[in-house]
């Protein structure tokens, strides 16, 4: 399919600008005048400034030149853009946005559809193929998603609890940025069921049940057994038999010999229960955490490394025993996606939770423990979540430790993040920026 061909050449592409960048930050010394500053010529090339913003956003650790490239590019693309033609302003307007590294590929290929006609040595035929692959793949993204929209009404969640977020498409859409090829038709069901229960149980936790019924839920995850629904109070008991047959499900449709990734994603899901129980005490007891202590717990509640570890149960025989071993070992790339995760949900969502009544967010714990404003809070974990994408990076590179399929699950973890949580909370008030993206993957063709 085209598309996969684009995203296959998009990783190529990704590779040879790791190799080049990997070559030596040192080249980008001769862009540089004799007072260390970037020549001034450069700015007169906006399309090739514009080519080297978005290679920028693939930089590991140690290559500063690069950061301060990236504020060069960026500060100066955002200048010049009134004075370029109307193609290359919406292209960089777009850029200074959503770089591409950081987007989801298929949102971006959307996006490219409006500009690759534009340029005149564009190919009609190849077009054409791309529209159609896209089309066709969207039709099969619908189906699948009308088979979970029903699971999710025959569940009658929104009855049964009603004060939860009803929000399957949403899940659905988050878990198409983690993979969106057809080949994952089955590991995208199955992540999205559990995204969406990951969803009901958060708003259990932080929002209806008191702390006597979470302790008895987080007992009942714990021993993982339909025996214990009996214990638990009846609006608790719907999430916890659909959470159970979510799980027997993946056990009946993962294939001989792959049982054990069953028992990983359970564990998984135990470690998050046992992390929202632990925010919901410290909420109680009206504790506020130091930063450290605070960010131990809430990068599990993140639940992005859960979400890595179930995201693989679906998929091929790439995957093996290692692959959740490393996982489970606290691994520096799948830590940074839930950096970026925590902490761009704080920055954007702290002061609505902490209205409704939330535990402490990174926001308060940082200017509680050094008695600094938002601002500087804000700052700091700007700085954490630039450092966070270095590491993954890092990981991207080859020789990678793990597979690069299971290597891409992880980035595009984080880059559904960047994408939803950007300027708001995207996903709890989804009718501001998810809407639109929903729209242009789920909903509306391409015209032809
Ligand atoms: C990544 C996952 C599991 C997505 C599912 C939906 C979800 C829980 C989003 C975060 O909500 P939130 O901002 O209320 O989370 P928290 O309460 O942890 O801040």
């Amino acid at each position: 399919m085209v598309n996969t061909h684009m995203y296959t050449a998009y990783s190529y592409i990704y590779n040879i600008y790791k190799a080049c960048l990997n070559f030596s930050p040192d080249t980008f010394t001769k862009f540089k005048d004799s007072n260390g500053n970037f020549k001034k010529s450069l700015i007169n090339d906006a399309q090739g400034m514009l080519s080297l913003y978005e290679a920028i956003h693939l930089r590991v650790h140690g290559e500063d030149i690069l950061d301060e490239a990236l504020v060069f590019t960026a500060t100066h693309l955002e200048s010049v853009a009134t004075h370029l033609s109307p193609l290359l302003a919406s292209q960089v307007s777009h850029a200074l946005k959503q770089p591409i590294h950081k987007g989801l590929p298929r949102l971006e290929a959307r996006y490219y559809f409006s500009i690759y006609p534009q340029d005149a040595s564009h190919h009609e035929v190849l077009l054409t193929f791309a529209k159609l692959d896209f089309n066709l793949l969207q039709k099969l993204h619908q189906k699948e998603l009308s088979e979970i929209a029903r699971w999710w009404k025959d569940c009658n969640f929104s009855r049964e609890l009603p004060f939860i977020r009803d929000r399957v498409v949403e899940c659905y859409f988050w878990i198409l940025g983690v993979y969106f090829e057809p080949e994952y038709l089955l590991a995208r069901r199955m992540l999205t069921k559990v995204i969406a229960m990951t969803s009901i149980i958060d708003d259990i936790y932080d929002v209806y049940g008191t702390l006597e019924e979470l302790e008895l839920f987080t007992e009942a995850i714990e021993r993982w057994d339909i025996g214990a629904v009996d214990q638990l109070p009846e609006y608790m008991k719907v999430c916890y038999r659909a959470l159970l047959d979510v799980y027997s499900e993946m056990d009946q449709k993962i294939g001989e010999g792959r049982s054990y990734r069953a028992r990983y994603a359970r564990e998984a899901m135990k470690n998050q229960v046992r992390a929202y129980f632990h925010e919901a005490k410290w909420f109680h007891k009206k504790h506020i955490p130091t930063l450290d202590e605070y960010m131990r717990i809430a990068l599990v509640t993140s639940a992005y490394s859960m979400l890595a570890t179930t995201s693989l149960v679906g998929m091929g025989d790439i995957v093996t025993k290692d692959a959740f071993e490393w996982l489970f070992s606290d691994p520096k790339m799948v830590r940074a996606s839930a950096v970026v995760c925590r902490l761009m949900d704080d920055i954007v969502s702290h002061k609505f939770e902490q209205k409704r009544g939330h535990v402490a967010s990174a926001v308060e714990c940082y200017t509680k423990q050094h008695g600094a404003t938002e601002e500087e809070a804000i700052d700091e974990f700007g700085k954490e979540i630039t450092d966070a994408w270095k590491d993954i990076n890092e990981e991207c590179r080859y020789p990678t430790t793990v597979p690069m399929p299971v290597v891409m699950r992880i980035l595009n973890l984080a880059r559904v993040i960047d994408v939803v949580y950007k300027d708001a909370d995207g996903y709890t008030h989804a009718g501001i920026v998810l809407k639109d993206f929903v729209a242009s993957l789920l909903v509306d063709p391409v015209p032809l």
